[in-house]
C-alpha cells in the first residue's frame, strides 16, 4: 500500500489493526477521546456502549470512512498489517477492499443476487472469466450461508430477498474482495430474531476463517453470543477492554458495570 510508514513493536506485528491515541473531531469538537486498542485475527471485538459514545465513530476510523465526512479529523496513528493507514497517500480504494464495512439497513444494490456480488471484482478487475466469476459467486454466498437459499434464482433481484437475505447477501458482497478485516456496524438492528441469528452465525464462521472483525452493537447479548473481546465506550472515552466473558462476569469500572446492569442505555 501506498504511503504508510512503518512500524516496529510487538504489539503492531501480532495485530492485524491497532489504533494508537486515535481521536476524531467533528467541526472541532473531539467525539473520540485518545483511543487505543488491538484488533487480532480470527477474533470479533464487540464494540458497545451507550447511543452517541462514540463506537460507530471509532468503527469508521479503522477503514478511514470518516474521511467522507466534511469536517472530520481523525488524529493518532491506525496500523493495519503495521503499516499507518491514517495519513496522506493512501490507497482509500484498495484500503476498503481489504478492510470491508456491513451497515445497519442491508444495502444491495438494485441489480440481481449475482452481480451483486461481482459489482466490486470487477471494478478491481479481479474477474477475468465466466468461471472465475461462478467460483468467486458460490464460495462467497457459501461463506455468507446464504448459497442454498438462493443457489437457483441467482439472476433475480437481491431486493426480492428477506431483510436477513438481503444482510447476508451484503457479507458476501463484502467476503467477494477477499478482505482480512470486516467491520459491522449493528448489523442486525434492522432484522428480525432468526435472521439475527443466521448473521450472527455467519460472523462466527468468518471469524472461524482466520478474518478480524469488530461489530458496534446495543444488543449485550449479542456481544456475548458473537464476540471473543469487548470493548466498552463512554462519552467518547474507551473505558474498558477485554475478553467478552470477563467483561460482562467481572467488569472493574463503574459506568461499565452501571451501564450493565441497566442504570444507563
Ligand atoms: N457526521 C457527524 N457530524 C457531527 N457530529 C457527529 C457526526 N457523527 C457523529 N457525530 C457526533 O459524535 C458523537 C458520537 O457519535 P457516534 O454516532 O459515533 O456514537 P454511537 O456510540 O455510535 O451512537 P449510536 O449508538 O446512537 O449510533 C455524537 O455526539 C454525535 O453527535
Amino acid at each position: 500500500m501506498t504511503g504508510m510508514t512503518g512500524m516496529t513493536g510487538e504489539t503492531q506485528r501480532a495485530s492485524r489493526v491497532s489504533t494508537r491515541d486515535v481521536t476524531v473531531s467533528y467541526e472541532g469538537t473531539e467525539a473520540l477521546h485518545p483511543t487505543t486498542i488491538d484488533f487480532a485475527a480470527g477474533e470479533v471485538t464487540a464494540l458497545i456502549g451507550p447511543s452517541g459514545c462514540g463506537k460507530s465513530t471509532f468503527l469508521r476510523c479503522l477503514n478511514l470512512m470518516n474521511r467522507e465526512i466534511p469536517h472530520c479529523r481523525i488524529g493518532g496513528r491506525i496500523f493495519y498489517h503495521g503499516h499507518d493507514i491514517n495519513e496522506p497517500g493512501v490507497d482509500l480504494f484498495s484500503l476498503r477492499s481489504s478492510i470491508g464495512m456491513v451497515f445497519q439497513q442491508p444495502t444491495p444494490f438494485h441489480k440481481s443476487i449475482r452481480e451483486n456480488i461481482l459489482f466490486a471484482p470487477k471494478k478491481h478487475g479481479r474477474v477475468r472469466d465466466r468461471d472465475e466469476a461462478d467460483e468467486l459467486v458460490e464460495t462467497s454466498l457459501r461463506e455468507a450461508a446464504l448459497w442454498d437459499e438462493v443457489k437457483d434464482k441467482l439472476g433475480k433481484s437481491a431486493w426480492a430477498l428477506s431483510g436477513g437475505q438481503q444482510q447476508r447477501l451484503c457479507i458476501a458482497r463484502t467476503l467477494a474482495m477477499r478482505p482480512d478485516v470486516i467491520l459491522f456496524d449493528e448489523p442486525c438492528s434492522a432484522l428480525d430474531p432468526l435472521s439475527t441469528m443466521s448473521v450472527e452465525e455467519t460472523i462466527r464462521q468468518i471469524a472461524a476463517t482466520g478474518i478480524c472483525e469488530a461489530i458496534v452493537t446495543h444488543n449485550m447479548e449479542q456481544a456475548t453470543r458473537v464476540s471473543d473481546r469487548t470493548a466498552f465506550f463512554y462519552l467518547g472515552e474507551l473505558i474498558e477492554v477485554g475478553a467478552t466473558r470477563q467483561i460482562f462476569s467481572t467488569p472493574s469500572d463503574r459506568r461499565l458495570v452501571d451501564y450493565l446492569t441497566g442504570r444507563f442505555g
